[in-house]
């Protein structure tokens, strides 16, 4: 890279979380930056770089060639990449935490607002923040799961189970396990079969029950590993959870919401009649700051 891709101005930086999933956010209303795999990941790097398991570029959608058609619907486009720099179609937590700094910015107020992703466009509201200042929770409309037919499984060392396929806009392989630590240290991705399921490659999610319509949930990111919450893979638990449990609100014609636990917190899913899966959760922004154009210029 050079310095001119970036200019020689400092840019602005954020950093936030929901659920602990924390992510680098850039906001470049006028789509100017060009980042690279390569700049995202040295940005995602947590000790060379600011650190988070991935990245939200806050772009108008009239700005960017990906969302340009979507403008008159989200005025916002959420390009998110993971913390490898590999481009993904949908981040839960992202979304919340994007709408999070909408509102910081002056973009949105509490309300309903609609943001632009590369899976379409989702609505989200922002609950009014509470009397003793604390952040009200942001509620997203995720889409339709697709469960698609065919067997698959999950394997970590000589261990396997089968699993269901859910796609929430990105792709999930859920398997439900009798403990959390049988899914070992997930320092490397489990292995999901067939793979020829999963093209562009697959969040993996394990699953206990803690109760009746409550489940905990340890994930393994494409693109980031193990994370502390999945947005995208709650819902995809939840799907496959009520599916189970023998409930499919489409059907039933009656909604259910379960408790997904993760590992930085607690998110609440629900599955209306008309298919769409609501996520509900806190998102926090915990700094503010300057990346300097000099050092992100630089390759290693
Ligand atoms: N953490 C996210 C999902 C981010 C994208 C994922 N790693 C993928 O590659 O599909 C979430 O909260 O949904």
């Amino acid at each position: 890279m050079t310095g001119t891709r970036h200019g020689t101005a400092a840019l602005t930086f954020l950093k936030g979380h929901g659920t602990e999933n924390d992510f680098v956010i850039v906001p470049d209303p006028d789509g100017r930056l060009d980042l690279s795999a390569a700049d995202v990941a040295r940005l995602c790097d947590r000790r060379a770089g600011i650190g988070g398991d991935g990245l939200l570029r806050v772009v108008r959608s009239a700005a960017h060639p990906e969302a340009a058609a979507l403008a008159a619907e989200a005025e916002w486009f959420m390009d998110y990449r993971n913390s490898d720099g590999s481009v993904a179609e949908m981040c839960g937590n992202g979304v919340r935490v994007f709408a999070r700094y909408l509102q910081r910015a002056g973009h949105a107020e509490a309300g309903d607002l609609a943001i632009a992703t590369r899976a379409g466009v989702r609505r989200a509201h922002l609950a009014k923040d509470a009397e003793d200042g604390t952040p009200g929770d942001v509620t997203v409309r995720m889409g339709r799961a697709v469960l698609p037919a065919g067997p698959v499984a999950v394997a970590v060392g000589d261990r396997s189970w089968p699993a269901v396929h859910v796609s929430m806009g990105n792709p999930h392989a859920v398997a439900f396990v009798a403990d959390l630590d049988q899914a070992g240290d997930l320092l490397h991705a489990p292995a999901v079969s067939p793979a020829s399921a999963y093209p562009q490659g697959v969040n993996v999610e394990f699953v206990v029950d803690r109760g009746p319509r409550h489940v905990a949930l340890r994930v393994h990111e494409r693109g980031s590993g193990e994370t502390r919450s999945c947005g995208t893979g709650a819902c995809a638990v939840m799907v496959a959870a009520a599916r189970r449990d023998g409930m499919d609100p489409a059907a039933d014609g009656q909604p259910v919401s379960y408790v997904v636990d993760v590992p930085g917190g607690r998110l609440v899913i629900t599955e209306h009649a008309d298919g769409e899966v609501e996520m509900t959760g806190p998102a926090v922004i915990v700094a503010e700051g300057a990346i300097d154009p000099d050092w992100l210029a630089v390759r290693n």
